[in-house]
């Protein structure tokens, strides 16, 4: 377990840690999220002690590590851009924690080689980082990070500098890692799809401050505020209350419309638009919509439903919201 206590960072009069206090369970795989600047590599950095707080305390396995040095906490840290020894090969890179705390050969040799298969890696061992992909330098420092076994391990966007399609299977794989090494291990992303696949844990930073903490399926279900709402995924604004594109039903008479949306609480009500764009996504149907006041906003539907409403470009709808605060039981009774 990690405990952060009141910690406070300050660059100047600007607080890029403002009092965060958070919890992160051992065995966890624990996600800072939060949009460019919002102190989540700064968070990281002082878990390892790479920055000293200016207030507050980091608690690592119940070890008060507050003015403790980077290399006596017990942390692993992999950086977005690979930091390896050019110079070595991939088995000296991942042995180098080892080598230097002296360990036998002999448990080198056996280590490195499990590391190695575990990430990934086994018939790599002789070459240089030079020789690897982007994923495989990465997944190189991974098991050089874990090689000296440690508490915490702690990952500051691994995977920024990769392209979406490796990106996506190493954040997979990073998954299965976890599962089988049960590290207590905190990623920086800022990158939301990334932090609700991997996570089974995400803290939601903004402007140095924590906004949620929570799995990602109640970040998702139930935002604690607008914020964690439009951060973890794309929100619309029907009749000035947020909404997902998903939780948006159309229809084509008003009297049917409002006849459904009187049974949502706290709903915001029926709104008027004019469809622009109809954008298949596959399974799911994209319809662009564009009210009297000109406010756009999306609705997503299944592709049977876009197919039952029939709609085409310049017609006219009116949207409802299926969830409300008060009501989301109600969303089940709606489905019809
Ligand atoms: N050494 C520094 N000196 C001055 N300001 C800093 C320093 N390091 C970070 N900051 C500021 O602190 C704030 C938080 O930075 P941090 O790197 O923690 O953000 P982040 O959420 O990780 O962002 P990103 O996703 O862009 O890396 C930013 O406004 C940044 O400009």
């Amino acid at each position: 377990m990690i405990t952060v206590v009141d910690a406070r960072k300050n660059y100047g009069d600007f607080a890029a840690l403002d009092n965060v206090t958070l919890d992160i369970p051992a065995g966890s795989l624990t996600a800072l999220l939060g949009p460019s600047g919002s102190g989540k590599s700064t968070l990281l950095r002082s878990i390892a002690g790479l920055e000293q707080l200016d207030g507050g305390r980091i608690v690592i396995g119940g070890r008060d590590v507050t003015g403790v040095a980077p290399q006596k906490r017990g942390i692993g840290f992999v950086f977005q851009h690979y930091a390896a020894f050019k110079h070595m090969t991939v088995r000296d890179n991942v042995a180098f924690g080892l080598t230097i705390r002296k360990r036998p050969k002999a448990e080198i040799a056996r280590k490195v080689d499990d590391l190695l298969e575990i990430v990934g890696l086994d018939g790599f061992q002789h070459r240089y980082p030079a020789q690897l992909s982007g994923g495989q330098r990465q997944r190189m420092a991974l098991a050089r990070a874990l090689a000296v076994d440690p508490e915490v391990l702690l990952l500051d966007e691994p995977f920024g500098a990769l392209d979406a399609k490796v990106r996506a299977d190493l954040r997979q794989w990073l998954r299965r890692l976890h599962d089988e090494v049960h590290v207590t291990t905190v990623l920086v992303t800022h990158d939301q799809e990334e932090a609700l696949d991997v996570a089974d844990r995400i803290a939601v930073l903004n402007k140095g401050r924590i906004e949620q903490v929570g799995d990602p399926v109640t970040l998702y279900d139930r935002p604690a505020n607008d914020f964690v709402m439009s951060f973890l995924g794309s929100v619309a604004r029907l009749g000035g209350q947020l909404v997902r594109p998903h939780d948006i039903a159309l229809d084509r008479s008003r009297e049917r419309a409002e006849a459904l949306d009187a049974r949502v609480g706290g709903s915001p009500g029926v709104v008027e638009a004019v469809v622009e764009r109809v954008v298949r996504l596959g399974f799911e149907v994209r319809i662009d919509l564009r009210t009297d006041s000109g406010v756009r906003f999306a609705a997503q539907v299944t592709r049977a439903e876009a197919d039952a409403l029939g709609l085409a470009d310049g017609e006219t709808v009116y949207a409802r919201a299926t969830t409300g605060p008060d009501a989301a039981e109600l969303h089940p009774a709606l489905a019809i």
